[in-house]
């Protein structure tokens, strides 16, 4: 028996949310296509036989652009310093930038934390180009322990992962029952899958500041619970979009997470979704309280 929490690092779409949700194989992380859309550390919980693997999918560590920004890179720092091994998810498509350079001086904040390199996204990459990349890695970013190649979209490379974190964990322990999948509380998941279908549909418009709250739940004799949502943004040319011509966007996001919750409660409920402008409310700390984040890292 043994077992280890393994932090999950990279700058903003590299595919470590993708990653986490084919390791542990269901949904426990937000995707989309957008940078910054991962937001609270998760944990996603692979255990086989006798080896239990806790990931933790930071959010994705940037420069600190406001009150938001520091929280999410002080959560990811400190979560390093405590985990077995940490791996940081490149894009192999890509040269490796500032961006990356930045994660890996604060995975160095943690010398002590064993660290793995992958190479994600090679279903796009020639063979000669994976080479090429493995030799960038070593002359720009060095000091990784191993560095894996794989495509985490089509699930290439996961056991050659897992065997590469296996020395680093910890004997004779085991943290969580073994058909436990994610620690995420059911309202977290429930507003994730809200600002996923948001962010899905919205493309590039709405900007990944867009805060859910889960505002009243009603429990109704009939077993078909009420859920009242609201959605935040920071600007009424962003509510226009959100809600859309004649509500017709709002509805179709009410829809698509509907179905999803339903799935996921494994019962019919009702939805009802608000879009509320909150100037600026990533700098006001009252609120980012009202949202659930732990004030004292700020
Ligand atoms: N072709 C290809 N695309 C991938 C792969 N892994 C992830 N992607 C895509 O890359 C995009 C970003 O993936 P995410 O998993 O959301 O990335 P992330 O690193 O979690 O991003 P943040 O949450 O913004 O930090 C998505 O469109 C994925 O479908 C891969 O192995 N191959």
């Amino acid at each position: 028996m043994k077992a280890g929490f393994i932090a999950v690092v990279g700058r903003p779409n590299v595919g470590k949310s993708t990653l986490m949700n084919k390791i542990v194989n269901e949904k426990v992380a937000i995707v989309s296509n957008k940078a910054g859309t991962t937001r609270d550390s998760i944990k996603g919980i692979l255990t086989i036989q006798d080896t239990q693997y806790v990931f933790i999918d930071t959010p994705g560590i940037h420069k600190p652009k406001h009150l938001l920004g520091e929280h999410m890179t002080n959560t990811a720092i400190s979560a390093l310093k405590e985990v077995e091994a940490v791996i940081m998810v490149l894009d192999g498509t890509q040269e490796i930038s500032t961006g990356d350079q930045f994660v890996f001086d604060k995975i160095m904040k943690a010398p002590n934390t064993p660290r793995i390199a992958i190479i994600n996204k090679i279903d796009l990459m020639k063979d000669e180009e994976i080479e090429e990349k493995i030799g960038e890695i070593k002359a720009k970013l060095g000091n990784f322990h191993k560095i894996v190649t794989m495509s985490a979209e089509y699930a290439i490379g996961i056991p050659k992962l897992l065997e590469a974190i296996d020395p680093f964990l910890e004997e004779g322990i085991m943290y969580y029952p073994e058909d436990m999948y994610t620690d995420m509380p059911m309202y977290r998941m429930i507003i994730e899958i809200v600002r996923e279908k948001i962010l899905t549909r919205t493309r590039d418009e709405i900007p990944h500041s867009i805060a859910v709250e889960i505002i009243n739940v009603e429990r109704r004799e009939n077993g078909k619970d009420k859920y009242d949502i609201n959605i935040y943004v920071e600007r009424d040319s962003q509510k226009g979009i959100v809600i859309g011509k004649k509500g017709a966007l709002l509805k179709a996001v009410g829809t698509d997470a509907r179905k999803d919750i339903e799935t996921l409660l494994e019962k019919k409920i009702y939805l009802n979704l608000w879009v509320k402008v909150k100037d600026n409310w990533r700098k006001k700390k009252p609120f980012l309280k009202e949202m659930g984040y732990n004030l004292d890292e700020l």
